[in-house]
């Protein structure tokens, strides 16, 4: 295909000055295909890959055709998420910057809706919003639809389908029978594109034909691995691949939690992102992803769509996607406008068929991965350690310490016997712990473990639960049944956090007093 420049385009130089802004320098295919046609006014399907530049496809004609005499609505961008709308509007924002009287607006719910209607107020003539909230100001009259000149489904395959139809027969019901109705999506299933003639007039189908549904530069791949043995296998290929950042999809909310707090225990930056949290954790949540102060999110589907992170370079489905579609939108998490990205995914058990449906209907192939051994674990940190250590010392200021070291070289000691001393000592502990769970019987969901409180020291199953739940921050009611003898007691806690468990509570104290936990060698 030959490569297009924005200024082919017939654009204004307000908008090509903010696409140069943006750093982009050629039209991807669906933008040098779709501006065009929509600028004519043309009703389109637009369908390409994820990563592939949809929204400026939509958002710069959107821009171009806003009449900026009028203060009236005049674009209506509808989203599945809270968190693509806002990233919509934050793009249009971006595009229109040199365009005076461009106003948009983000309406989304959870967030205040006195500050939206004053926002509102003020004359807005692009809204980007979720249904359920723009549904909301139709009824208070907040949101009038009479002088709408466009609207866009973003995501459109997902807006028609279950949960959002009602919602955007509603709103279509609401809007002038003369507008331009775009629809956008990596994947467009036939059930839906049947339903589109009921809201587009003779639309033009602008679909970039690639083999594959999925982006070529990602590399699929697939691990068999039990239920328990999961974040084991996850935290595995995050030592050995080491993303900047990484998403990690669950089929459900608990899940979701329970894999966030599982990987916090280990020490990851990682954080969940789901529904059921209040909205200002979840936009804390992204804001803290986008910046990189959490390099892991765990996320429901909410985030399988349209959320376009910089660095994520790696996707993990640990539970196969319940809709087949959302395979495609959640890999494309990563590998976005022509990088480079790596998705796994996880099966158990007859999960296998699931794949094939998948591979069917990707028109992909997803090959086959084998769970990393501990020892390919210890290569990789061992690799790192190595890098580590040099870093020190090119840093320089090591004075202070060689001081120390010339105190015990002599006819005993060498200098390699010394560092060699020195890298078993902060290699040790770690290794300690990471065989004991090795050692484990891995069906096992709950570990043993074994407590030594020492002589005469009065500590009940309260304080250990207590304890444990506080400096581990493991929910309470995760922690298992208790056995408590005269000098040691027995607990059980989830195999993830039983690594956590022993390396913080043997640095603590439980009611003032040191305790040695271990893992128990038999029930
Ligand atoms: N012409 C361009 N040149 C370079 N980068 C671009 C261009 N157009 C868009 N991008 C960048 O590509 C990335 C992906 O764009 P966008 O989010 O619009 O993809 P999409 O096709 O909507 O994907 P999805 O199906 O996942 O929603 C964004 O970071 C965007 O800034
Ligand atoms: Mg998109």
């Amino acid at each position: 295909m030959t490569t297009v420049k924005f200024n082919e385009l017939n654009l204004s130089k307000e908008i090509l000055k903010a696409i140069a802004k943006l750093g982009y320098e050629e039209a991807t295919p669906i933008q040098s295909e779709a501006i065009p046609v929509i600028l004519e006014g043309h009703d389109v399907i637009g369908q390409a890959q994820t990563g592939t530049g949809k929204t400026a496809a939509f958002s710069i004609p959107v821009i171009e055709r806003i009449d900026t005499s009028k203060k009236t609505i005049q674009a209506l961008i509808l989203c599945p998420t809270r968190e693509l709308a806002i990233q919509v509007s934050e793009e249009i924002k971006k595009l229109s910057q040199y365009k005076k009287g461009v106003v948009a607006l983000p309406v989304y719910g959870g967030q205040a809706i006195e500050r939206q209607i004053q926002s509102l107020n003020k004359g807005v003539n692009i809204i980007i919003g979720t249904p359920g909230r723009v549904i909301d100001h139709i009824n208070r009259g907040t949101i009038k639809l009479d002088n709408l000149k466009m609207i866009v489904l973003d995501e459109a395959d997902e807006m028609l389908n279950m949960g959002f139809i009602e919602d955007i027969e509603f709103i279509l019901s609401g809007a002038p029978k003369e507008r331009q109705t775009l629809l956008f999506s990596a994947t467009m299933p036939k059930p839906i594109l049947e339903l589109t003639q009921k809201y587009q007039k003779n639309p033009k189908m602008i679909k970039i034909v690639q083999k594959e549904l999925t982006v070529p530069t990602i590399e699929q791949i697939y691990i068999e691995v039990r239920e328990a043995d999961k974040i084991e296998v996850l935290s595995r290929l995050l030592d050995i691949h080491n993303p900047k950042l990484s998403l990690v999809f669950c089929n459900t909310k608990k899940k979701v939690d329970e894999v966030a707090l599982g990987l916090q225990a280990r020490g990851y930056l990682a954080d969940a992102l789901h529904g059921d949290l209040k909205q200002i954790q979840r936009d804390k949540v992204m804001q803290k992803f986008r910046s990189g102060l959490i390099e892991i999110l765990v996320a429901t589907d909410v985030a399988a769509r349209g959320i376009d992170v910089e660095n994520v370079e790696m996707v993990f489905n640990y539970d196969v996607p319940q809709d087949i579609e959302n395979y495609v939108h959640r890999i494309g998490r990563t590998g976005r406008a022509g990088r480079e990205g790596k998705a796994y995914t996880f099966i158990s058990g007859k999960e296998i068929y699931k794949l094939k449906d998948i591979q069917k209907y990707t028109k992909t192939k997803i090959k086959m991965g084998k769970i990393p051994t501990i020892n390919d674990v210890e290569e990789r940190k061992i690799a790192m350690l190595i890098d580590n250590i040099k870093e020190v010392i090119n840093e320089g200021g090591l004075e202070k310490y060689t001081n120390i070291i010339e105190r015990i070289i002599g006819d005993e000691y060498t200098s390699l016997d010394i560092a060699s001393a020195l890298l078993k000592m902060t290699m040790k502990l770690e290794e300690k712990y990471d065989e004991e769970i090795q050692e484990l019987d891995q069906e096992q969901e709950m570990t043993r473990l074994f407590i030594n409180v020492g002589k005469n020291q009065k500590i009940s199953p309260r304080d250990i639960v207590g304890a444990i739940a506080d400096k581990v921050k493991i929910p309470g009611d995760l922690i298992g049944s208790i056995d408590i003898y005269d000098k040691f007691s027995f607990v059980e806690v989830p195999r993830e956090y039983a690594k956590e468990v022993m390396r913080i509570m043997n640095e603590n104290t439980i009611k003032g007093k040191k305790v040695n936990i271990e893992i128990a060698k038999k029930k």
